[in-house]
């Protein structure tokens, strides 16, 4: 099996603090791997080290057998490594239609695009594609700031498949997403990795949503990996109870 991503003994202290304190874990081709666990426990720091938002203490990251530790975000995006945002980054004044055409063509580097307004660029076909894949034709000509947060969403994990990436980290998919909604998501997003082959890695609090999504969840409690394995050998794990699900 190909393995896409590989985090090594990874460590990120902020002073005293050790958010990340030794993390090493695969993710193989086509996976979706689930990271959970309490609220401090070190999730967005791990996904802000692999991403290279910021700079692991110890550690190594590697995509595709290749060393990409401290490398920059931009970088690594043009090695096929895309995001989703906790905090929407959409823009609100919009289209859904122009907000794919500029996330494609930040992808390839134009950032400053994301200021002038949206142009073709080529990327209009690759738009129709994933207005149809995420359904959302009857919004495409939409001001994105008027959608529903769920609807808002699907945009953002939308944007991050404009450039066919190879790995994808989700920040909470289903944060603050409503019950009908939520199935959508998760509906959108299995069809997408088998349709695609791309593979995700997901930080989650909603664990049903996580337990249901994903095929292996690692459990991180205060910056280590309490446990690893499949759906239902993390959910009867008593060392996972004890920390997380028991509460
Ligand atoms: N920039 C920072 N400076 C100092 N301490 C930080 C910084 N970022 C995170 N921490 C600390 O590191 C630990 C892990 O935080 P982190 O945000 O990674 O956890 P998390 O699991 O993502 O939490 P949540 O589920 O609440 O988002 C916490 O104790 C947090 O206070």
């Amino acid at each position: 099996m190909t393995e896409v991503l590989e985090v090594s003994n990874l460590h990120k202290a902020f002073g005293g603090i050790k958010a990340v304190n030794g993390v090493s874990f695969k993710v193989n081709e086509g996976e979706i791997l689930g990271i959970i666990g309490p609220n401090g426990c070190g999730k967005s720091t791990l996904f802000n080290c692999i991403l290279g938002q910021l700079e692991p203490t110890e550690g190594a990251v590697k995509l595709d057998g290749r060393d990409v530790t401290n490398m920059r975000p931009s970088e690594l995006n043009k090695l096929g490594v895309s995001r989703t945002f906790q905090l929407l980054q959409v823009f609100p004044e919009l289209s859904v239609r122009e907000n794919l055409i500029l996330a494609g063509q930040e992808h390839e580097g134009t950032m400053l695009s994301r200021f002038f307004g949206a142009r073709d660029a080529g990327l209009s076909a690759k738009a129709e594609q994933m207005i149809g894949f995420f359904k959302l034709g009857h919004l495409a000509d939409a001001k994105a700031g008027g959608l529903s947060y769920g609807q808002q969403k699907l945009l953002d994990a939308a944007m991050a498949f404009m450039a066919g990436p190879r790995l994808v980290l989700l920040d909470e998919p289903a944060g603050g997403v409503n019950l009908t909604m939520l199935g959508d998501v998760k509906e959108r997003l299995r069809a997408i990795n088998a349709e695609q082959g791309a593979t995700f890695v997901v930080i989650e609090h909603n664990m049903d949503f996580v337990m249901s999504l994903c095929s292996r969840v690692i459990v991180l409690a205060e910056g280590k990996v309490l446990a690893e394995g499949t759906p239902a050998e993390v959910r009867a794990n008593p060392a996972v109870i004890e920390a997380y699900l028991g509460h």
